[in-house]
């Protein structure tokens, strides 16, 4: 079986890639906003009306124009990638967290400091158990791509020690250890004050179709998103 997704390799100047982050990323920053202010909005039902009415409006302007369906992942021949559509780390997925991580290549490390906000609410003023896990599987993935053995995601095992309350928090991540395709990844999520609140393990695996291509062509598929 070949692979199950395509990487498109784009003809596009790092100028280009700076200009559409800079432009959509700024656009996603708004609609971020518009989501936050949508849920604790106090204002009158006749103001939520007027403004579902503009918030049409400017979709529909957006939908003059689309993309048939998801984003994907392309690259450029400069070696930028474009994952704009990912639910945790997307610069145009306006329901990312957002989150930046960062790689420790060295260490085969990854993590990140971020802040979750009433839109990832689960019991009252504490982050959402599905939230986590979410955050904990791309940094975990990310971990696994910086210590040189990427993966997909096989197995995501988290105990939740504590309660994790809304705003700053952070996430890390490392290779625990490999197995021949599987790499074990350990990492935890903290919150602001370093208290640790879940800690997890997960399994990623260089799938069938990534081992054949490589037996095929030689390299790595370069990222699992
Ligand atoms: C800047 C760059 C950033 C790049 C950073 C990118 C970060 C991305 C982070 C997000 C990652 C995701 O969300 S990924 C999306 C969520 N995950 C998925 O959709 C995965 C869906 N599942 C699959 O595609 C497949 O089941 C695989 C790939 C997991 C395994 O399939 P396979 O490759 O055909 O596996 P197979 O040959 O049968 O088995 C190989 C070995 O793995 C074991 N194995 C098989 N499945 C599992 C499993 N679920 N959990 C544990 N172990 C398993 C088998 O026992 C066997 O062990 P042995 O006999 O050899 O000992």
């Amino acid at each position: 079986m070949g692979a199950p997704f395509n990487y498109d390799v784009l003809d596009l100047t790092d100028e280009q890639v700076d200009a559409e982050v800079r432009v959509f990323g700024a656009l996603t920053a708004a609609v971020r906003r518009l989501n936050e202010a949508t849920l604790r909005t106090t204002v009158d039902h006749a103001t939520v009306e007027e403004v579902r009415r503009q918030v049409e409006e400017l979709t529909a302007r957006l939908e003059k124009s689309m993309i048939p369906d998801n984003f994907g992942v392309s690259f450029t021949k400069g070696g930028r990638i474009r994952g704009y559509g990912n639910a945790v780390v997307g610069i145009r997925n306006p329901n990312a967290v957002p989150l930046t991580v960062v790689q420790d290549k060295v260490n085969g490390r990854a993590s990140a400091e971020f802040e979750l906000n009433a839109l990832h609410e689960g019991p009252p003023g504490q982050v959402h158990g599905g939230v986590v896990a979410l955050v904990l599987d791309q940094v975990f993935g990310e971990a696994a791509a910086a210590g040189g053995s990427p993966g997909m995601t096989g197995t995501l095992t988290l105990r939740y020690r504590l309660n994790t309350p809304l705003g700053p928090c952070s996430a890390e991540a490392w290779v625990d250890r490999r197995d021949g395709i599987k790499t074990i990844v350990k990492g935890e999520l903290r919150r602001a004050d370093g208290t640790v609140t879940v800690t997890a393990e997960g399994i990623f695996i260089l799938p069938r179709w990534a081992r054949e291509e490589i037996a095929k062509n030689g390299g790595t598929p370069p990222q699992f998103e």
